[in-house]
């Protein structure tokens, strides 16, 4: 690959006042002395973003170019501005950070393996933004940071509004990559989590090329070196489920699949902290301290102790902390292949069964459609939860194609045999407004009995309308629980929930023409 040195790129990293690579500490300083954030009892700094609280899907952009045409998945999700449109905006953007006082570099990798680790660099306007973008990346060591050449960029200018009749842009935000010229432009949002989730979608462009499979998933491994990962979109409990005091954490997010076993695409995780509590999510928890960001999060004035029940500024509060801040982890974070992959959905419709036993066709019927409620605060505009369909339960990220992801996926499940499960960690008793979000302690004690090996073989019952097999009993949940009818008070209305979502399935399923009969047949039996 080549290295990025490009002119218009020069005029920022030949800035005067660039710090380079600062140290935690020495960012910390820099956010608190140029108020950018404040210190709170946790030691942990804290910022706040303004209007824009979560990612912005509908202001981002690829530049269609010849480098990428005709491998690009173009459409709503990966929305195409021209090569002069982006190349007049970036001038701009570099133009208007040239004139700040000061810029904050950070170099580094995403990517755990060192086969596989893309050198990139990330230049801010806010130092908060580069402390975030050090604990979500990966850090370079010393002798590392000698010879890093950057082979992508990332530049953020979240002051810079565009003017979308002038720049070509949806809005006065945008997000846009240009993978011939290897930079993402970020611009017009505060929200931190678009500098993670673009180079995300870079990777997820790169890695297949590579033949290596990417995927939106936290990971952790067992004491017995079994790996399991839990892919799922926003909101689902990646993170959550993935911090487990019985299980060493790979990652909470973003994980490639490699001939060698999973990598970490990240160096840390950026957790919500919405009703976060010690009792339930103690590790997250604990793992906010010096160092971490918290992003949106309400204080109390003067003893500046979080309050994570407190969702004035948006749902969507964050705490970044690197992965060194949970006391089990994989370090460095790879690991090999998966036994378990749990699929998480978050069924606002609540009746999806909490766990059901996938076969081979339904894990790739079930991977393909990526059925989840999209929860309020993580994507502009979503107030409550939505049911949603995104392909490889990540389609926000993907450049490609789904179906090429899923046949790496299928490839995959079927050479290192691995067991796959589909977890709803959504409602339960009724849907969102009747009934309510499924028990944190059920649904591990769900996942640990499926990582134990102890569903594979278990008495199962098949759901008449979804026909997924459903265990019986599972250690730690009452049986009940375990049958969606069985937690609603009024069956007809659980019927007619049911059978719409089984009619979403059918009908967001349609678009997948080229899937195999044998897939085509596994959805839902109930079709009207
Ligand atoms: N049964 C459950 N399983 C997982 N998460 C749950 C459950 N009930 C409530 N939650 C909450 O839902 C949120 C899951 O979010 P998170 O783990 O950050 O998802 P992701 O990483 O997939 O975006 C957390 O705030 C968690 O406390
Ligand atoms: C940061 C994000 O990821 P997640 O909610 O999956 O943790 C996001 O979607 O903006
Ligand atoms: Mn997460």
């Amino acid at each position: 690959m080549k290295t990025v040195e490009k002119t218009l790129l020069k005029e920022l990293t030949s800035h005067e006042n660039l710090n380079k690579n600062l140290s935690v500490p020495q960012l910390v300083e820099k956010i608190l002395s140029h108020n950018e954030g404040v210190l709170t009892e946790t030691g942990a700094v804290r910022a706040t973003t303004g209007t824009y609280t979560g990612r912005s899907p509908k202001d981002k952009f690829i530049v269609k170019d010849e480098i990428c045409e005709e491998y690009v998945d173009w459409g709503a999700v990966n929305q195409a501005i021209d090569e002069a449109s982006f190349n007049k905006l970036y001038e701009k953007v570099i133009a208007y950070l040239k004139d700040k006082d000061e810029l904050y570099q950070f170099k580094g990798f995403a990517g755990a393996d060192p086969k596989y680790r893309l050198p990139i660099q990330v230049i801010n306007e806010y130092a908060w933004h580069n402390l975030f973008a050090r604990q979500l990346f990966i850090t370079p060591t010393d002798e590392e940071l000698k010879y890093h050449q950057s082979e992508f960029t990332v530049v953020s200018a979240p002051t810079f509004k565009a003017d979308p009749a002038v720049d070509g842009t949806n809005s006065e935000t945008f997000i846009l990559v240009s993978f011939k010229q290897r930079v993402i432009l970020i611009g017009g949002t505060e929200y931190a989590g678009e500098i993670k989730k673009s180079i995300f979608s870079v990777m997820n462009y790169l890695l297949p090329q590579r033949e290596i499979l990417s995927m939106h998933c936290s990971a952790n491994v067992g004491k017995e070196g079994d790996v399991a990962l839990f892919f799922g979109l926003s909101g689902t409990g990646k993170t959550t489920l993935s911090a487990d005091p019985y299980r060493r954490l790979i990652g909470d997010d973003e994980h490639g699949w490699s001939p060698n076993g999973v990598f970490n695409i990240e160096g840390g995780c950026y957790a919500k902290c919405i009703n976060l509590s010690e009792e339930k999510e103690p590790q997250i928890f604990n793992a906010i301290r010096f160092g971490s960001v918290l992003e949106n999060v309400i204080l109390d004035e003067d003893s500046r102790v979080p309050d994570y029940d407190d969702v004035s500024l948006t749902e969507n509060t964050r705490a970044a902390y690197p992965l060194e801040n949970i006391d089990n982890i994989v370090s460095p974070s790879v690991a090999g292949h998966p036994n378990t992959i749990i699929f998480l959905t978050a069924d606002a419709s609540g009746t999806l069964p909490p766990i059901s036993k996938l076969t081979k066709q339904q894990a790739m019927y079930h991977f393909l459609s990526g059925y989840t409620s999209k929860l309020a605060g993580t994507e502009r505009g979503v107030t409550e939860p939505q049911a949603t369909f995104s392909a490889c339960f990540g389609s926000p990220f993907l450049p490609l194609a789904p179906s090429k992801y899923a046949e790496m996926l299928g490839e995959k499940i079927d050479q290192y045999s691995s067991n796959v499960f589909l977890v709803n960690t959504g409602w339960t008793g009724g849907s969102y407004g009747v009934g309510k979000r499924m028990k944190l302690s059920y649904t591990r004690a769900m996942v640990h009995s499926a990582l134990e090996g102890e569903l594979n073989n278990a008495e199962t019952v098949k759901d008449d309308i979804f026909g997924l097999e459903m265990p019986i009993h599972v250690p730690g949940v009452p049986d009940e629980v375990l049958v969606p009818k069985n937690t609603w008070e009024d069956k007809n209305a659980y019927e007619t929930a049911a059978q719409s979502l089984a009619m979403k399935f059918h009908n967001n399923f349609e678009k997948f023409t080229q899937a195999s009969d044998e897939i085509k047949q596994v959805g839902p039996l109930y079709k009207d």
